[in-house]
């Protein structure tokens, strides 16, 4: 039977990249999905953002929702300070097998975990099973409509500390209107919007950054 696009994406890195350097692994994505097949990763223009935030709040701890392939993962992986840790959840199996491959190909097995399994689930298991206090920087990239409840969802574990940065992917496209009135409204957040584009294309999209006041 044929390959899923992921299986693609994967054959495209291992061609194209260097094992052991992050940076080849997401130009061999980036270059696959301008020339070939779009994918639903990040991209090189919302990623440059994603990258500053990264370098900004040099998290000793990050949770990840939503892995697909690991473009976004390896993004984050390769700023991580010395001994820093990201957690990234993926409930596809077959997104979180390609993501394992891409992960280990780039060299960041030893800073990322992946765990498979819903959001909802997960997020409660966090300081019991593996050890969590607090996170410093959440990347939401999972279902769009998972991004308020699990917010919701990490203030009632105990998970987001005063000044923890929340990073939301695709507040415009595809949209995730009940979550961006809710950390513009709230006054636990300070909240903003930087404008940019779908991966790979001309619509607009946009990050959307939020820093939880306690
Ligand atoms: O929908 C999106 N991404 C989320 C997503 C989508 C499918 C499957 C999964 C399965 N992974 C998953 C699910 C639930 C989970 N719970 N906890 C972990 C976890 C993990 C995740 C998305 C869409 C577009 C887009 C598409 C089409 C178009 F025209 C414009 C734009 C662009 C993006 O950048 C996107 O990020
Ligand atoms: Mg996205």
């Amino acid at each position: 039977t044929g390959s899923t696009r992921p299986q693609r994406l994967l054959k495209a890195v291992q061609k194209n990249a260097s094992r052991g350097d992050p940076q080849s692994v997401i130009s061999a994505i980036d270059r696959f999905c301008h020339s070939s097949e779009w994918a639903m990763n990040v991209g090189d223009e919302k990623g440059v953002i994603l990258d500053s935030v990264v370098c900004e709040v040099s998290p000793g701890c990050a949770l990840e929702l939503g892995t697909y392939c690991g473009y976004s993962t390896v993004r984050i992986g390769r700023l991580l300070p010395p001994g820093a840790k990201l957690i990234t959840l993926e409930f596809n199996p077959d997104y979180a097998k390609v993501a394992r491959q891409v992960i280990d190909f780039a060299g960041l097995q030893e800073k990322v975990l992946l765990v498979e399994g819903p959001s909802g689930d997960l997020i409660p298991k966090m300081k019991e099973q593996y050890g969590i206090t607090t996170f410093d920087l959440v990347f939401l990239d999972h279902w769009k409509d998972r991004y308020l409840p699990d917010t919701k969802l990490l203030e009632e574990c105990g998970l987001l500390r005063k000044g923890s940065i929340l990073l939301a992917d695709n507040v415009i496209c595809p949209g995730t209107p009940d979550y961006l009135a809710y950390v513009r409204s709230s006054p636990r957040y300070e909240s903003k919007y930087f404008k940019s584009h779908l991966e790979y294309t001309k619509v607009e999209d946009g990050l959307e950054k939020s820093i939880f006041l306690g």
